[in-house]
C-alpha cells in the first residue's frame, strides 16, 4: 500500500509500503493512485514528495505478480497522471530505484537521491524491457547512447553517476526525505512544462542508423540468443525516431512479446532461484534460522597454484586478514607477484586502494595456527590432501574450520584425517576464483551446520553465490558434467566433429562448446582422473577392448589425445589447434579430423551425419538425467540448486533457466521419451537410462518445477 500524509504544512508525502523493497504490487499501485488524487484535490497541498518506507524507494514492479493474473491499476496511466499533475512531484530516492521504481521517479518532475542509492532499469535481466515508459523517457532525458547502455545491460548505477548523467537533480548525504520536502517547498509554485520528460525531444546524434546498427551488433554478440536485449534496442530506437505516443505503442508491443516468452519465465525463475539457494537447508533441517555462522576474522589459504591465488585475491578484497602458505619458495615468490598484480589491477578498475597489506605470506604451515578458517587449495591429489589435513588438524587452534577446494574428492574421507570432522566442509570455487560467482559449499555426513553456515556466510562476503550441496563424487556440477562429456566423445566416434558439436552447444547459448571448454581447462585433468579410476589404461597394457570398461561403452578418444601430449590450449593442441601454447583462438585441426577417421576405421565405426538436435538431446538430456539422480539422492535440496550451479558455474544460458528448469520447459515426458529412445539404441550406456525420479514426475503429470521438492520428498520417503 501507500500512505498519504501532509508535512511542513503544504507538502503531500506519499510513502510506499511493501517490505522489503516496496515493490509496486497491485495494492501499492492502488495506494499511489489514491494518494496522488488526494494530493491533487487538496488545496492545502502545493507540492508532493514520493518516497519509500525503510530507506528503500522502490525495487520495481512486483515480479511475483508476473506469473499470475495482473490486477489493480496499471503502471503506465499511473505514471502519466503523476507527470501530468499541476503540482510539482519530487521523488526522494533512498536505497534502490530500480525498474518500475525508476520509471515512477522519471514520471516525477524532480528527483533527489541519497548518495548511497542505486538506480537502474534491470528489466532486461528478467527477460523484459522497461515498459512503463522507461525506454521512452530515459533517452529523452540523458540521450540515446547512455540510455542504450543502461537499458540493454540493466546495470545498477550509483547516485553520483545518476547525477552526472542527469537522471537525478540533486544528491544528498543527509535525510533524503527532508531534502526532498525542502526542495518541494521551494518549487511549489514553479511552472512544470519544462519538467515533463515525455514532452522532451529525444537528443539526436548525426548518424542514428549507424548508432543503432552498432548497438544491435553489440547486444546480439553478447546476448547468446537472449531476445530481451534486442527488444530493448528496438524500443529505444522508437524513442529516437518517433513521437512519444508512438514510441509508447512500440514499447507496449515489444513488451507483449517478451512478457509471454519462455525466456522471461526462465530469467524470472533464476531471480528467485538465486535467492532461494541463499536460504540453504541441510537434509537434517539445519538452516540460517537454526545455525549461526561463527565470526571469521583471519583466514588461511594453503597452496598458491591458479586456484589458491584466485581464492587469495577474493579473500583479500573482502578486507579480511589472510595467511597464504606455499611450501615451495619459487612458487611462493611467483604467487606473491601474481597476486599483488591481480589486486592492483582489480583496485584500479574499482577505483579503490589495493589490499596488499592484508596478506601475510609463509612457507610454514604452522603460521596458520591462529586463523579462524583454512581453505586448502593444493594439487588435486588425495594423498597430498590427506597429509595437509592431518597437519592442519595438528597445528590449528581448536575450533578452526578446515575447508577444501577439491572439485570432486571425498570430503568425508578428508574429514576423517582430522580430530574434528564436524569442522570440515568443501568450498569448491570455480576458476578464475576471484571472478567466477559460484561456490559449492559441500557438507559431508559429519559436517556441522555451523561449519556450513560459516562457509556460506564467508562466500557471501566474498561476493559469491554459495550453494550448499551434499558430498558425492564431483558434487553437483562436475558429477553432471561427466555424462555430458561422455556423450560428446561418443558423438565424435559416431561421426561428429568437435566443431559441429561445439557449434550446436554454442547456438544453444553456452559461451563455449564442450571441446573448446575441455581445451581451456586442460585435457590432462580428466585423463588423470580416468587413470586414477583405472579407465584410461594404454591400449597395449589393457586386457579389455579399448571401447568397453566393465561391460559399459567407453571412449578412449580423450586418453589417446593425451598420450600424444595434446592437453589443449596450454600445449597448443587439443581438440583444436592454437597458434602457440597458451593462445586462446581455437582453429579447426586437420590432424584431428584424420585421426578421427583413422580411429573409426580401426574400430569398424561408420560415420553418420549427426544433426544439431541429436547433439543437444544426447548431451543435455543425459546431464539433466544425472540432475534428477542428484535430486533423488538428496545431494541437492531442490532443482534451484542445480540450476544456479549450472548458470553461474558452467555457462548454462541464463535465459534457459538452468538444466532442470529447461527440462520442464521442454516437457518432462519428452525428455523421458528421448532418453528411453537413446538408451534403447545404446543399452551399454547406463547414464542414458532414465532416472526413476524423472519417471515418477512424468507419472504424476509433470508438475511445475517449483513443486518438485514436494514430489521428491514423497519419493524419498518411499525409498
Ligand atoms: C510494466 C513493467 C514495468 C516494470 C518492470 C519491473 O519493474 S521488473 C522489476 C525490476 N526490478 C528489479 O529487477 C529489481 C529486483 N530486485 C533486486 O535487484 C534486489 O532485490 C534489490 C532491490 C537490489 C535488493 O537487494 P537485496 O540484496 O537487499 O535483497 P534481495 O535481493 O535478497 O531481495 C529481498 C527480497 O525481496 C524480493 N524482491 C526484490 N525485488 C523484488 C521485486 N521487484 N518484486 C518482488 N520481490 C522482490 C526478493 O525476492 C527477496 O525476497 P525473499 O523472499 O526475502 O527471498
Amino acid at each position: 500500500m501507500a500512505l498519504f500524509s501532509r508535512v511542513s504544512g503544504s507538502v503531500g508525502l506519499i510513502t510506499l509500503q511493501n517490505p522489503p523493497v516496496n515493490a509496486l504490487s497491485a495494492a501499492v499501485r492502488q495506494g499511489i493512485v489514491d494518494s496522488v488524487k488526494r494530493a491533487l484535490s487538496d488545496p492545502e497541498v502545493k507540492s508532493v514528495v514520493i518516497c519509500g518506507e525503510n530507506g528503500v524507494f522502490c525495487g520495481g514492479a512486483d515480479i511475483k505478480e508476473f506469473g499470475g493474473n495482473m490486477s489493480g491499476p496499471p503502471l503506465i496511466p499511473m505514471i502519466h497522471a503523476i507527470e501530468a499533475a499541476n503540482k510539482p512531484v519530487v521523488a526522494a530516492i533512498e536505497g534502490s530505484a530500480l525498474g518500475g521504481g525508476l520509471e515512477l521517479a522519471l514520471g516525477c518532475h524532480y528527483r533527489i537521491a541519497h548518495s548511497k542509492a542505486r538506480l537502474g532499469l534491470p528489466e532486461v535481466s528478467l527477460g523484459l524491457l522497461p515498459a512503463a515508459g522507461g525506454t521512452q523517457r530515459l533517452p529523452r532525458l540523458i540521450g540515446v547512447p547512455a540510455a542504450l547502455d543502461l537499458i540493454t545491460t540493466g546495470r545498477h548505477i550509483t547516485a553520483a553517476e545518476a547525477l552526472q548523467l542527469g537522471i537525478v537533480d540533486q544528491v544528498t548525504k543527509q535525510s533524503t526525505v527532508n531534502a526532498a520536502v525542502n526542495f518541494a517547498l521551494n518549487v511549489a509554485e514553479k511552472p512544470l512544462d519544462a519538467r515533463r520528460i515525455s514532452t522532451f525531444p529525444c537528443p539526436h546524434s548525426s548518424d542514428l542508423d549507424a548508432l543503432f546498427e552498432e548497438a544491435m551488433q553489440k547486444v546480439q554478440k553478447s546476448a547468446r540468443g537472449a531476445i530481451a536485449p534486442v527488444a530493448c534496442v528496438q524500443a529505444v530506437r522508437a524513442a529516437a525516431t518517433q513521437p512519444y505516443n508512438q514510441g509508447m505503442e512500440r514499447e507496449k508491443e515489444l513488451m507483449a512479446t517478451l512478457f509471454t516468452s519462455g525466456q522471461a519465465r526462465a530469467l524470472q525463475y533464476c531471480f528467485f532461484a538465486q535467492r532461494a539457494v541463499g536460504k540453504w537447508r541441510m537434509p537434517n533441517g539445519a538452516c540460517w534460522d537454526t545455525s549461526k555462522p561463527r565470526p571469521v576474522h583471519k583466514v588461511a589459504v594453503i597452496g598458491l597454484g591458479t586456484m589458491g591465488r584466485g581464492i587469495l585475491v577474493a579473500l583479500a578484497q573482502t578486507g579480511l586478514s589472510v595467511v597464504a602458505v606455499e611450501t615451495q619458495e619459487m612458487q611462493l615468490m611467483e604467487a606473491k607477484q601474481a597476486v599483488s598484480g591481480m589486486l592492483e589491477r582489480g583496485a584500479k578498475r574499482r577505483g579503490v586502494v589495493p589490499t596488499l597489506h592484508n596478506i601475510t605470506y609463509s612457507q610454514n604451515i604452522k603460521s596458520v595456527a591462529e586463523v579462524d578458517l583454512v581453505i586448502e587449495a593444493v594439487f588435486e591429489d588425495m594423498a597430498l590432501k590427506e597429509k595437509v589435513f592431518q597437519q592442519l588438524s595438528a597445528v590449528c587452534k581448536p575450533g578452526t574450520f578446515l575447508c577444501t577446494n577439491t572439485s570432486a574428492l571425498d570430503i568425508d574421507h578428508l574429514a576423517s584425517q582430522t580430530g574434528n570432522p564436524e569442522l570440515v566442509v568443501g568450498m569448491h570455487f570455480f576458476a578464475p576464483a576471484h571472478v567466477m560467482k559460484l561456490l559449492e559449499v559441500v557438507y559431508g555426513p559429519r559436517s556441522s551446520p555451523q561449519a556450513v553456515a560459516t562457509a556460506m556466510h564467508l562466500g557471501k562476503k566474498m561476493g559469491k553465490i554459495g550453494v550448499a550441496v551434499g558430498n558425492c563424487r564431483g558434487f553437483v556440477g562436475n558429477r553432471m558434467l561427466k555424462p555430458y562429456i561422455e556423450q560428446a566423445f561418443f558423438l565424435l566416434e559416431e561421426g561428429g566433429t568437435p566443431e559441429k558439436i561445439d557449434q550446436a552447444l554454442e547456438e544453444f547459448g553456452f559461451p563455449m562448446g564442450v571441446f573448446k571448454m575441455s581445451d581451456l581447462s586442460g585435457l590432462d585433468i580428466g585423463w588423470r582422473v580416468r587413470k586414477g579410476d583405472g579407465l584410461a589404461e594404454s591400449s597395449a597394457a589393457s586386457q579389455q577392448s579399448p571401447r568397453i570398461r566393465d561391460g559399459r561403452r567407453y571412449s578412449p578418444l580423450g586418453d589417446l589425445l593425451c598420450e600424444q601430449g595434446r592437453f589443449g590450449q596450454k600445449t597448443g593442441h587439443g581438440w583444436y589447434q592454437y597458434d602457440k601454447p597458451g593462445s586462446q583462438l581455437a582453429r579447426s585441426d586437420p590432424w584431428l579430423h584424420s585421426f578421427l577417421e583413422g580411429y573409426r576405421a580401426q574400430h569398424g565405426l561408420v560415420a553418420r551425419r549427426i544433426d544439431q538436435q541429436e547433439v543437444l538431446e544426447r548431451c543435455l538430456y543425459v546431464l539433466i538425467n544425472e540432475g534428477f539422480r542428484i535430486l533423488e539422492d538428496g545431494i541437492a535440496s531442490g532443482p534451484e540448486d542445480i540450476d544456479i550451479i549450472y548458470v553461474f558455474g558452467y555457462g548454462w544460458p541464463r535465459h534457459r533457466g538452468g538444466p532442470m528448469f529447461y527440462a520442464g520447459m521442454v516437457g518432462l515426458a519428452k525428455v523421458l521419451e528421448r532418453l528411453e529412445h537413446y538408451h534403447q539404441a545404446h543399452p551399454d550406456v547406463p547414464y542414458l537410462q532414465p532416472c526413476s525420479l524423472l519417471r515418477r514426475l512424468v507419472a504424476s503429470g509433470s508438475p511445475p518445477v517449483n513443486t518438485w521438492k514436494e514430489v521428491i520428498k514423497k519419493v524419498r520417503s518411499q525409498l
